[in-house]
């Protein structure tokens, strides 16, 4: 088994035993699913019994009790839900989209200044409107010590969270006594509980502080605290909503970027569809100015470039391992109680059925002979069920105003060589929940000169 890019064997077993594989991990019973039409069926239609997650045993000694897309399909996932779904359903997210236009122009603007440090603004991008829309905290110019805190904290979850790690701890418990300053010191439970609390407590106090001296406008942290205050309707109210900001963080920040970093790679290697595209919305935005949401519905090959971004390497890759409450059978399968449920979106985006050549990037395969959308979508690689995504209204719309505005002003182009000839990047890939390509090199070019003439940040009125 290829344990670090597990999507893969998954995927070959498919090949060899069908749409639903069975097998058993250290003791534990695992059931892949690796078709769109299996997930439903289980996870939704069936999704009283397949909402659970595997309980692993890092969650408590290392801190990680703030994030409900941990917890068990149990009430107090359901009031994360609650609160998260408030903010982010898609009446909610519109409050956001002057914010993300502010901030894509902001990355533009970065963009065109230091090309070569792409993966820090993608960085910076998603963060920023992560933490405008949760705790209207705004990024500055200069260091924001909110986002260091939560920077720190994030390394560590993504390197304590990853499967490999995760199991490492499981099976050699003393690693989370390693003091910090060793090499590995990051396994360091007591150390990395401390990091955890202050990111997900410092930017909520930071919050409440602002508020106390008066209303500070739209953030989903703000607009909760007065919704379920004195209502009796969430118990303990204030620590669910700084827990669901920091779960949003969590889920929704690297999600983001990676996504960004992926739509780069897909265009420096596929120019000619970057020239679709950026014909697209020269056709119908102009010159003159960068597109806007408005413009959304009449960029049909934008829209499928943002489908097949999602298709072609989704971010995560094993989406999150559901787990079933009860035993149950499918199609004459049995599944076991406390079965890990795993579906296998790298298969389901890979499937030559559905997607012909499925390692080529052709955003065409979204659209019908006339051009128009077909209405199929890569809505897949946001999960299923009761645990779908809930960021994933407020991600379409991040990732579309960074792609549309990165079209419409830059030419992504093949590195050169010594020689001064082009060569197609082939990055390595990383491995763990999320698989994004590792910094490749490219080079981003401004398509006519830049002296501000855009106004890019007319967008913040
Ligand atoms: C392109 C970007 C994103 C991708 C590909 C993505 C993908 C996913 C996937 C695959 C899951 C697991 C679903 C399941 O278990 O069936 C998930 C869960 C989740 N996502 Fe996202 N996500 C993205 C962005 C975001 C954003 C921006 C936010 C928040 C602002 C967010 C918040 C969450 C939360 C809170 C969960 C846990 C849901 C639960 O367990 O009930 N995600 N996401």
């Amino acid at each position: 088994m290829n344990a670090s890019r597990a999507w893969l064997t998954y995927t070959e077993w498919k090949d060899v035993y069908g749409d639903i594989v069975y097998c058993k991990m250290f003791g534990t019973d695992v059931v892949v699913l690796n078709t769109v039409e299996v997930a439903e069926d289980l996870l939704e239609k069936r999704s009283a019994n397949y909402s659970d997650r595997p309980q692993m045993g890092i969650v408590e000694p290392y801190g990680m009790t703030y994030n409900g897309a941990m917890y068990n399909h149990n009430d107090l996932w359901r009031a994360h839900r609650r609160v998260t779904h408030q903010g982010l359903r898609p009446n909610g997210v519109v409050a956001f989209l002057p914010m993300q236009l502010r901030r894509s122009s902001e990355l533009v603007h970065n963009l065109a200044t230091s090309p070569d440090a792409y993966w820090r603004h993608f960085q910076r991008f998603s963060a920023a409107v992560i933490l405008s829309s949760m705790y209207g905290h705004e990024l500055g110019t200069g260091e924001d010590p909110i986002l260091n805190i939560i920077e720190e904290g994030m390394e560590l979850v993504v390197a304590i969270g990853s499967p490999d790690n995760a199991l490492l701890v499981d099976t050699l418990p003393f690693l989370k006594y390693i003091p910090t300053w060793l090499p590995g010191g990051f396994y360091n439970a007591k150390s990395c509980a401390k990091k955890l609390a202050e990111m997900t407590t410092i930017p909520f106090e930071g919050l409440k502080k602002r508020i106390a001296t008066g209303p500070c406008g739209h953030s989903l942290a703000e607009d909760a605290l007065a919704r379920f205050q004195d209502t009796g309707k969430i118990e303990n109210f204030e620590q669910v909503i700084r827990d669901c900001c920091g779960t949003a963080y969590a889920a929704g920040q690297e999600t983001t970027a990676s996504t960004l970093i992926i739509f780069l790679l897909a265009m420096v290697l596929n120019p000619d569809v970057q020239a679709r595209a950026r014909a697209e919305i020269d056709a119908v935005v102009g010159t003159e100015r960068i597109p806007t949401f408005e413009d959304r519905g009449t960029l049909p090959y934008v829209e499928a470039v943002y489908q097949e971004t999602l298709r072609w390497r989704p971010v995560v890759p094993l989406c999150i391992p559901h787990c079933t409450t009860k035993e149950d059978i499918y199609n004459g399968y049995y599944i076991p109680k406390q079965a890990i449920i795993i579906p296998n979106i790298w298969a389901m985006s890979q499937n030559p059925d559905k997607f012909p050549s499925p390692s080529e990037f052709r955003p065409e395969r979204f659209l019908d002979a006339n051009g128009k959308l077909t209405g199929d979508t890569s809505d897949f690689v946001f999960g299923f069920g009761r645990r779908l995504c809930v960021g994933r209204h407020f991600a379409s719309a991040s990732v579309w105003a960074a792609m549309a505005r990165m079209l419409s002003l830059f030419e992504m182009k093949k590195p050169k060589n010594e020689h001064g000839d082009e060569f197609a990047p082939n990055p390595e890939w990383t491995t763990g929940l999320t698989s994004i390509p590792k910094p490749f090199p490219c080079s981003i070019v401004l398509r006519r000169p830049y002296n501000g003439e855009y106004d890019i940040f007319a967008d913040s009125a």
